[in-house]
């Protein structure tokens, strides 16, 4: 084995993700390039490099490093640099240079325990000796911290957050309940807390475990959309993850719940178990909507309603059509209440409805905001309605300053509500709870809240069906519209979209304009026809792009799964060039020209859009979940992406950023949801039972503006529409809105 003892010049290359990197190591002024997997390592630091000298056939004898320390720096000369590094913040390298020279071998020694002796130099203040001398002695523990926690496998990202968070109480919190990392820290999961308790020799069946396996089954759950679940169903849950009895959870439950880490409230004997957040965002959400209830004028009765219907006659008689009493209704409840929801299937003329809505207060004078849950969803209600619609995050002023795991902060709130006499929220289906509290808190009373969505899709991916509980709950003004006005010969879509629903048969003769099933068993005929399709049949059927054709599958794994279509369209839409370039991370690969979407919301990353001359005339921060873009450079120097948006947004990724990012040929209904495209393709050939029901066919379908093309099995369509067995969720903020309705109406 070779030695190398030298301190790190620079750093020639570094990869993020794994620590793989290539540094120049000064050993007895002559350079050597180390190669290996080096972490949480600057430029200036001195190293103790073990391993063995390689020729490289290209760059030469390297030294291939099998481990490494980080030392204090011995020479007088290493230490220099390291002072001067840039490490110690107010120490640059002439004052590192006099340090050095007034204490030679003693430097570090003295800065650490005699710093007042540093006030010596000409320069250095007291305060900013002890100023220096804390920063070294920080740098030194959290060395100490890396190195404790690199043997539970911890990367340096978390280690620091760990050390932030209890300094040097951490190896007290390590050794005597590591569970407690996972209700604190953000990324430490209950996986990671369980396995470093595993290596102590934690007992399984201790109470610190059970607490946290108990909270972990709770985040899980979330994840699945429930804002609670039933005491003794996340008892089970609780035991099958930690390979114990039942009987063991419910005293930790009681024990959290005192802890006022979850919250329990019984309903009709039933137990439901909280975590505090979200039995709170209810709650809080229900005290506003109450707040927000209100009724304007004289409401639904008299000369107030006289005078609109005149208003409202007028209006269709200047846009030539006569609205439906379901429609009048809405349009008038909307003008007396200070909430009002509008649901219904396509086609039942809600998008005809809010027009005449935002018609009718415009002619009043009144200010009028629209947004909805995503950038396409906005893009397509600014389109239909001739208004400027933004997505609610937008609307909400999102604030840059996102703490990680706190969620998203906003400008717009309690303090500094949204000012506008209407604000209409279309695609409400997809608000989860934690928009939705944010949304209210903006809201001040005497604005009108008018929320449209069509029920009958998937609920929101985050936590809650808030759309759904707010009609469940029966305290708010609603309108269902019920006509289908898009003519049936007009639109098989609309119709089949319906008869779904309902849970009726739906033909496939075939005769159909824009609804077709081609019954194929085999995946390979399967990938075959969609490449044909979106190459050439669809694009000019559709009259759009093949870009805009989108294929819709319901699962990301197996053949007709997201990622194996990605990998084949990609190869056959977006071949392989020497004029393309492409970069690979782990299993992806991207290529100039790629279809890709971004899958998580960033509101910190900048956009720009450039005029013809690459000069920037727009900029701006944020890219949502959802926004679906084309690669358009990749550049290996400066190891970034660059995708463009809607709009000609330019949004530059680093590589390591790019797990924000993915192949967008195929996606999940899920994550279609709020979008339209001229025309979609659904593979539908197996699947889970579980997941393959009726409302996600639905969701698919209606995504679909002018053709729909199912590629598979019929039996398994008709399958679908026979599985009305939504996956139940558990939220109760309808529980929650009936409880107070209750309360207020005791006290009057
Ligand atoms: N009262 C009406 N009389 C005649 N036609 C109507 C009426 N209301 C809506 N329509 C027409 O029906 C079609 C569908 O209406 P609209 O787009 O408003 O429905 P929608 O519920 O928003 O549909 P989708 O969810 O599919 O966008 C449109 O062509 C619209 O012009």
């Amino acid at each position: 084995m070779d030695k190398v003892h030298g301190y790190v010049d620079h750093i020639i290359y570094q990869n993020r993700e794994n620590g793989y990197g290539v540094l120049s190591v000064i050993e007895e002024e002559e350079e050597v390039i180390c190669v290996g997997f080096f972490r949480n390592v600057e430029a200036g630091e001195t190293l103790d490099i073990q391993g063995n000298y390689v020729e490289h056939p290209m760059y030469g004898m390297q030294m291939k490093a099998e481990s490494y320390r980080v030392v204090p720096p011995d020479d007088a000369l290493s230490m220099e640099r390291y002072l001067g590094s840039g490490a110690i913040k107010g120490i640059g390298e002439a004052l590192a240079k006099r340090i050095v020279k007034a204490f030679g071998k003693d430097t570090f020694r003295i800065i650490e325990e005699e710093p007042e002796r540093l006030s010596e130099i000409k320069g250095i203040s007291e305060r900013k000796a002890s100023e220096i001398a804390d920063q070294m002695i920080e740098k030194r523990e959290l060395r100490q911290a890396f190195v404790y926690l690199q043997q539970y496998g911890i990367s340096n990202t978390l280690a620091v957050k760990i050390y932030e968070k209890y300094g040097s109480a951490m190896y007290g919190v390590m050794k005597e309940n590591p569970y407690k990392l996972a209700e604190d820290i953000s990324g430490v999961g209950f996986k990671i807390a369980d396995e470093i308790a595993a290596r102590l020799g934690i007992c399984p069946d201790s109470d610190y475990r059970i607490r946290s396996g108990i909270l972990y089954a709770l985040m899980q759950a979330a994840a699945e959309g429930h804002t609670y679940l039933p005491g003794d169903l996340l008892a089970e849950r609780t035991a099958g993850l930690l390979g114990i009895g039942k009987e063991a959870i419910w005293p930790g439950i009681n024990n959290l719940a005192m802890d006022k880490k979850l919250v329990i409230k019984t309903l009709k004997e039933e137990k439901r178990v909280y975590a505090g957040a979200y039995y709170y965002a209810e709650l809080k959400c229900a005290r506003m909507l109450h707040d927000l209830n209100i009724s304007f004028g004289d409401g639904l009765t008299g000369k107030e309603e006289k005078r609109l219907l005149g208003i409202l006659e007028q209006m269709e008689e200047q846009q030539g059509i006569l609205l439906d009493d379901l429609q009048k209704k809405a349009v008038i409840t909307s003008a007396v209440n200070g909430i009002m929801i509008l649901s219904g299937g396509p086609g039942t003329g809600k998008t005809t409805t809010i027009n005449t809505i935002i018609r009718l207060f415009e002619a009043e004078g009144m200010d009028i905001l629209l947004a909805a849950p995503t950038g396409r969803a906005a893009k397509r209600m600014t389109e239909t309605t001739g208004f400027e619609a933004r997505t609610i995050h937008r609307l909400l002023e999102i604030n840059g300053t996102v703490e990680e795991g706190r969620g998203a902060e906003f400008e717009r709130n309690e303090e500094n509500p949204l000012e506008a006499d209407v604000i209409i929220i279309d695609e409400m289906s997809m608000v989860d709870i934690h928009l939705f509290k944010a949304l209210l808190e903006a809201v001040s009373v005497g604005t009108r809240l008018i929320m449209v969505g069509d029920v009958n899709q998937l609920p929101s991916v985050g936590p809650g069906q808030v759309l759904h509980d707010l009609i469940e709950s029966d305290c708010f003004p609603v309108v269902i519209l019920q006509k289908i006005f898009r003519q049936a010969q007009e639109s098989d879509i609309v119709l089949n979209a319906h008869r779904i629903n309902a849970g009726e048969r739906i033909s496939f003769d075939n005769k159909s304009r824009d609804f077709f099933l081609l019954e194929r068993t085999e995946p390979g005929v399967i990938y075959k026809h969609m490449i044909q399709l979106i190459r050439e049949k669809l694009p000019r059927y559709v009259d759009a792009d093949p870009f805009d054709i989108q294929v819709l599958t319901p699962m990301r794994k197996g053949s007709l799964g997201v990622e194996i279509l990605n990998g084949i369209l990609q190869k056959y839409l977006n071949p392989e060039s020497p004029q393309k370039k492409e970069y690979q991370t782990g299993e992806r690969l991207f290529r100039e020209g790629d279809k890709v979407m971004q899958i998580k919301n960033n509101y910190q990353i900048a956009w720009e859009v450039r005029s013809r001359y690459g000069i920037p005339v727009d900029k701006g921060m944020g890219v949502f979940n959802g926004d679906m873009g084309i690669v358009r450079d990749i550049s290996e120097p400066a190891q970034t992406m660059t995708v463009e948006y809607d709009e000609h947004r330019l949004v530059e990724y680093p590589f390591s950023q790019l797990d924000e990012i993915e192949l967008a040929y195929a996606i999940t209904i899920h994550k279609a949801q709020g979008s339209e495209y001229p025309a979609v393709i659904l593979p539908l050939l197996t699947g889970p039972r579980l997941l393959l029901n009726r409302n996600l066919l639905y969701t698919g379908v209606t995504r679909a503006r002018k053709c729909v093309t199912i590629l598979g099995s019929s039996r398994l369509v008709q399958e679908m529409i026979d599985n009305a067995r939504e996956n139940r969720r558990y939220t109760s903020l309808n529980d929650r809105i009936r409880e107070i309705q209750c309360e207020e109406m005791e006290k009057d």
